[in-house]
């Protein structure tokens, strides 16, 4: 689905052997993954399997134990200074009582494209102005963010990572807590993202949407269990094996 001007990058996000600690708690084990440009990757997974973990070692806020992260081929330091990488994360971990409008939320996706002056010039609100449309949140763009319901909340950093212009953009259960309406407009906009070029992976709960949304699809239990396109990994023998793992552990279902 890449167009014909933007070539495909086989390696958009290349994790080798990566394994994270939490002082004694294993999070991720020899994790290894490739994802091209011009993808919507689902990344599936039981509580506490290391979806947020590896997510934060994409964004190259947890330094691996072993094992290296490349973003388009530079490391995610990089990628984060170039406005190359964008993160929609989980809304727990979000300040929602913070007096930002939507609209200042979006405009921080252009932070880190502002001239010396540190001012947004007309290029970034025009740029903020186009993502808020495509998010369908135009009208609310005045509103705190936090008098947002659940799935605009999404949309609206969604529209974060339109604004920067991000080629991958990871996205932490953007499903979680939204209404059907939200989560067509989200699926629809991330398809139209990797039509772009983009290079999308996106953690979800809901496996029954994983099919329309993602091209393949990565079942995660510290470490990769299956990988493949969505119907090969939703197999019931895959979808046991994670969760008799999380039964052993006792762990509620
Ligand atoms: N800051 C932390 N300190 C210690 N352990 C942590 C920390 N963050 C995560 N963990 C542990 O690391 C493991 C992976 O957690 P992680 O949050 O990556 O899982 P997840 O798949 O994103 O879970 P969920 O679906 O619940 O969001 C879990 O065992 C978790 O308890």
């Amino acid at each position: 689905m890449t167009s014909p001007k933007t070539p495909k990058i086989t390696r958009a996000i290349d994790i080798d052997g990566v394994t994270v600690h939490y002082g004694d708690v294993l999070a991720l084990d020899n994790v290894s993954l490739t994802l091209a440009s011009g993808t919507v990757c689902g990344l599936i997974g039981v509580n506490g399997s290391g979806k947020s973990t590896l997510f934060k070692t994409i964004m190259g806020l947890i330094r691996p134990d072993t094992g290296t992260v490349r973003v388009n081929g530079g490391s995610p330091a990089l990628a984060r200074r170039d406005s190359a990488i964008g993160y929609v994360p989980q809304s727990e971990n979000v300040d929602w009582a913070f007096p930002m409008s939507v609209r200042d939320v979006v405009l921080t996706g252009r932070y880190g494209k502002l001239g010396f002056t540190r001012r947004p010039r007309r290029a970034d609100h025009t740029a903020v102005d186009e993502a808020l449309e495509r998010v369908d949140l135009a009208e609310l763009a005045g509103r705190q963010i936090g008098r947002l319901s659940g799935g605009q909340r999404k949309r609206a950093f969604v529209a974060r990572g339109i604004a920067q212009g991000a080629r991958v953009l990871l996205l932490d259960e953007p499903f979680a807590g939204v209404d059907k309406r939200s989560e067509a407009t989200i699926t629809r906009l991330l398809r139209e993202l990797a039509a772009t070029g983009a290079t999308v992976l996106v953690s979800t709960h809901d496996l029954h949407a994983l099919p329309e949304l993602a091209d393949e699809a990565v079942l995660l239990m510290r470490s990769v269990l299956a990988r493949g396109n969505p119907g090969e990994v939703l197999r019931p023998e895959n979808l046991a094996l994670a969760f008799g793992m999380r039964a052993r552990e006792g762990e509620p279902a």
